[in-house]
Order: C-alpha cells, then structure tokens, then sequence
C-alpha cells in the first residue's frame, strides 16, 4: 500500500519506518526542514535503538521523506496523521490536527481516487469525528464515508523500545467511521499475523489509548504510594512488590511454564516518578475530558498528585543528611525520562535539578544519551559530564534518576572515592548494601534485609 505519514516525531518516523519494512511504500511528511533532510540522509532525528539501521536500510527504497504534503497524499492510499497533542492545561492542544486537517482536506478536494485519513495520535474520545471530520468534509467539500474514510490507530510503542513495540505489538486497534475504513486499515496491519486486531469505532479506539495509559500511570502511583508507606513503617518496597507482582494476574505464566514478566516489575516498580511524554500529559488530559463531560476522574487526579510530589521524595532523602544544600556538591545521574532515549520532557530529573539549583547545590550530571538535551535546558547552571566518573567525582551526594544500564557499576566507582558519597536510588536498580551510604525510594533507613529470593 502507498503511505503517507505526516509528523515525522517519535510516532510517525517509526511507524514509516516499520510499515516499510512490512513492505509499504511510505512518504513521510514533516514541516521542519531539517529533519526531512535528515531522515532522506538517512539519519534519524531522535534517538531510538535500532531505528538508525531500519531507516537506513528502507530510506530511498520504500522510505522518502517530504514537506510537500499535497505530493504525499495524491500519491498514497492512507494517511497517517502523526502530528502533537500537547495539553495546554485546560484540555489537549488540536492545533496541529486542525492544521493538517485543513491542508489534508483541500488536497482531498482534487483528489478523484478513495483515500482515507487515520489519526495515529492520542486525542480524546470524539475528536476524530467531531474535530477532524468536519474539517475534512469542509475543506475538501466532499462526504466522509461516502467519498472518503477516516480511521483512528492509536499508538502503543514505548520510547527506548519504539521499534521492538511497533512490529510486536500486543494488540492493533483499528477505529473507523465504516467498514470500508477499518478495512483499509486492516489491509495496513496485514503483515502482522498472529497479533490481536480490534475492529471498532473511533471513539472507542481513542478511550482505549488513554485508559490504557491512565491504568498503567496508576499502577505506577499506587506502587509508589506503598512504597512511601513502606519506608516508614520498615518495609523495602521492592520487596514488598515483588511478592504482589509473582500474582499470575500480574506476570503470567506461560504454557511453557515461564513467566511472561519473570524479572521485571512491570510497572509496578516504585521510583522519583513517572514522565514522558504521554503519561503526564495523557493523563492530565483525561482528567480535564471527565470534567468536561461532567464525570469527575479522582482517582486519575490523586495519580497526578501522587506522581508531582515524587521528586520532591528525593531531594527529602538527601536533606535528611545535608539539610542546606548550599555548597553541597550533588551528582544528578540520568536526564532522559527512562533509559534508551533522548527524550527529557516531563522527567523528574527536570524539577529536582531546578531544585537542587536553586537551594544553592553544586550540581554535576551525566547522561548517556539525553546530554544535549539537558544542557540545551539547563545551560550553565549545571556541569555536564562526559561520563559517569566525572559526574561523580567529589560528589557529596548521587542521585541515580534514570535507570540507565551505565549506572550499574556505581557501586565499582563509589568504592574507589575516597569519601563515600550518599547515594539515593530513584529507581532501585542498585543493591542496597552496594555502597556504604545508601537511600532508596519506598525503603525506611533501618529496613530488614530481604527475604525473598530474587
Ligand atoms: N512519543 C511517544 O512515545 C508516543 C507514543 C504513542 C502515542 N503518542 C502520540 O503521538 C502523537 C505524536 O507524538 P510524538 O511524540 O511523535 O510527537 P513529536 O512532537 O515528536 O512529533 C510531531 C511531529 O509533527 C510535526 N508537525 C507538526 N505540525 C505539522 C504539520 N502541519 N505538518 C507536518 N508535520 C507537522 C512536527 O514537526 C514533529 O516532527 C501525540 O499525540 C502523542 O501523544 C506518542
Ligand atoms: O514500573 C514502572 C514503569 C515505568 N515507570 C516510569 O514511567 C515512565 C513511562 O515509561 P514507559 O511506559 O516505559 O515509557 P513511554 O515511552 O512513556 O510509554 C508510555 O506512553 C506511550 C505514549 O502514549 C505509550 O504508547 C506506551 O504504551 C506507554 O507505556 C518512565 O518515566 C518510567 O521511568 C516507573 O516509574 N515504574
């Protein structure tokens, strides 16, 4: 099938790039120059593992990108709409969705051939139809269904693992309009056998998208919220959530007799908070929907409160033994919101770094990947370092905020210092007798030592 996608961010670069190795030619649309130059170079814009070699491999074979959006959609059958939706505070921004909508519209109006338009991001349940189709209709001056279809695919993929969750996906969900629609849709999806395919509405197709990302933003704040119980009653949450998580509702067993999640725990693991860009935001945005339609989201708003108040966790942890942080030289370990991206929006490394500034701290941090990103954000106010040792070196203090693999080998390093360094775990990825002077979330000062073989 012919292919256009238009924004070519995080979603739209690496569905082009995965449709085309399932075979599609696909005409990637974006109105930042730059990176249309890039991605027809070849290179990819945004750090993702293993998207540099697909494009590579599929760029002027099956991949080209564009800004002209007119040539894209008169040449495909099936556009994908990929552009932001950022929350504005109030509810989701559909400036850029207006926008395409509007440019996809006129060029329908001279287009003779059947095509139809699929929103691949995350809008709240009503706007493909409500919003996008009269745009649509208006513009082109033709009828939705009859001359042309609209679909509604939301996006699953996790940044770090984008490629990985594109062409393994758990389920495709395909919203339509009408029949004709999904089914083009499911024309788009045939080269994923065995995945599961639901075939529904749009507005379903959008609930599911947010309940999907409101369900596993909360498992995160409910585990969280223990973990802050645990550590003052005594308790190691990690402890305390491996043995919730072995529930074979939660990690389930396989017919071969293995776990499907054997060593992870899927989001159930208690840290400084999730970010990103979609759980705050979608979230945030599900919550002003409800308010809207008069259906109040409290448990979705004590998952944002639980969730804001996070980071602020980790700097208590370190005050508990530098009470003024000014002069106090603090290592902040990890910029990006999880490990494998360069994406540092929403992280909670962002307001405990404002923080530890601000109160006067001498702050150094590292980053594998997201280091030019965070300088970009934080300018001088904070000295960035090539690798992890220099971060460290002399800290007082070293918070691990991303659970980045690199910072396994802490341990190695802070037995090296001459002074040991107070080390908080944000995402308790060390083990707590590693280092000499450890704090974790969701872990008391005095905590017993496990029991649970893990
Ligand atoms: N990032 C993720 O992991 C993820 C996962 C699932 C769903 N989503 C959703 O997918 C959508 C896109 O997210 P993203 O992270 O890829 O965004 P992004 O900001 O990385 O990319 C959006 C792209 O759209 C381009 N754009 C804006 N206006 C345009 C126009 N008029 N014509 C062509 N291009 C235009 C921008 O230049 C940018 O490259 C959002 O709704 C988001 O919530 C994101
Ligand atoms: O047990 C956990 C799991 C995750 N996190 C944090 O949660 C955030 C989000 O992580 P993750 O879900 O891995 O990354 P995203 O790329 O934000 O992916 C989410 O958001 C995407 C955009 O909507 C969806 O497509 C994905 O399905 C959904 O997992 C990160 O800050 C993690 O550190 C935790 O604190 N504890």
């Amino acid at each position: 099938m012919n292919v256009s996608v238009v924004g070519t961010g995080y979603v739209g670069l690496v569905s082009a790039v995965c449709l085309a190795e399932k075979g599609h030619q696909v005409i990637c649309v974006d109105v930042d120059e730059a990176k249309v130059d890039q991605i027809n170079q070849g290179i990819s814009p945004i750090y993702e593992d293993g998207l540099d070699s697909l494009l590579e491999k599929n760029v002027g074979v099956r991949v080209l990108a564009t800004t002209d959006l007119r040539r894209a959609v008169l040449d495909s059958d099936l556009s994908l709409i990929a552009v932001g939706t950022p929350f504005d505070g109030n509810e989701i921004d559909l400036k850029y969705v207006r926008i395409v909508s509007e440019q996809v519209g006129l060029i329908l109006k001279e287009k003779s051939s059947y095509h139809v338009v699929v929103m691949k991001s995350t809008v709240v349940p009503g706007t493909t139809e409500e919003v996008m189709v009269p745009i649509l209709e208006k513009a082109s001056g033709k009828l939705v269904g009859r001359d042309f279809g609209v679909g509604m695919n939301p996006e699953f993929l996790r940044e770090g693992e984008a490629i990985q969750d594109f062409l393994y996906p758990d389920r495709i969900v395909l919203g339509g309009v009408d029949k004709r629609s999904v089914d083009a849709l499911a024309a788009l999806y045939e080269g994923f056998p065995g995945v599961d395919l639901i075939r529904t509405n749009t507005k379903t197709a959008e609930m599911i998208k947010y309940s999907s990302n409101s369900l596993l933003a909360t498992l995160i704040s409910f585990s969280n919220e223990i973990g802050n119980l645990c550590a003052k009653v005594g308790v190691d949450v990690v402890d305390a959530m491996h043995g919730v998580h072995l529930d074979r509702r939660l990690s389930p067993i396989l017919a071969t007799g293995e776990r499907v999640y054997p060593s992870s725990l899927t989001y159930l693991a208690a840290g400084c908070g999730f970010g990103g860009s979609c759980f705050p935001k979608d979230v945030k945005a599900l919550i002003a929907y409800g308010k809207q339609v008069g259906s109040p989201m409290e448990l979705l708003q004590a998952v944002i409160d639980i969730n804001s108040a996070q980071p602020q966790r980790m700097l208590d942890l370190v005050k508990e033994q530098y009470p003024n942080l000014d002069g106090v030289k603090v290592a902040v370990l990890g910029m990006a919101f999880k490990p494998g991206t360069d994406d540092i929006r929403e992280s909670p490394s962002l307001p405990v770094t404002d923080i530890l500034v601000s109160e006067g701290a001498l702050v150094s941090a590292f980053d594998p990947i997201a280091r030019h990103e965070a300088e970009g954000r934080f300018g001088s106010a904070v000295r960035f370092s090539d690798d992890l040792e220099g971060a460290i070196e002399g800290a007082d203090a070293i918070l691990v905020m991303t659970r980045w693999k690199q910072f396994e080998r802490l341990p190695e390093l802070v037995a090296g210092m001459a002074k040991a360094p107070l080390v908080v775990d944000g995402r308790r990825m060390l083990a707590k007798d590693s280092v000499p002077r450890y704090r974790g979330i969701g872990l008391a000062p005095d905590a017993s030592l496990s029991v649970i073989d893990r």
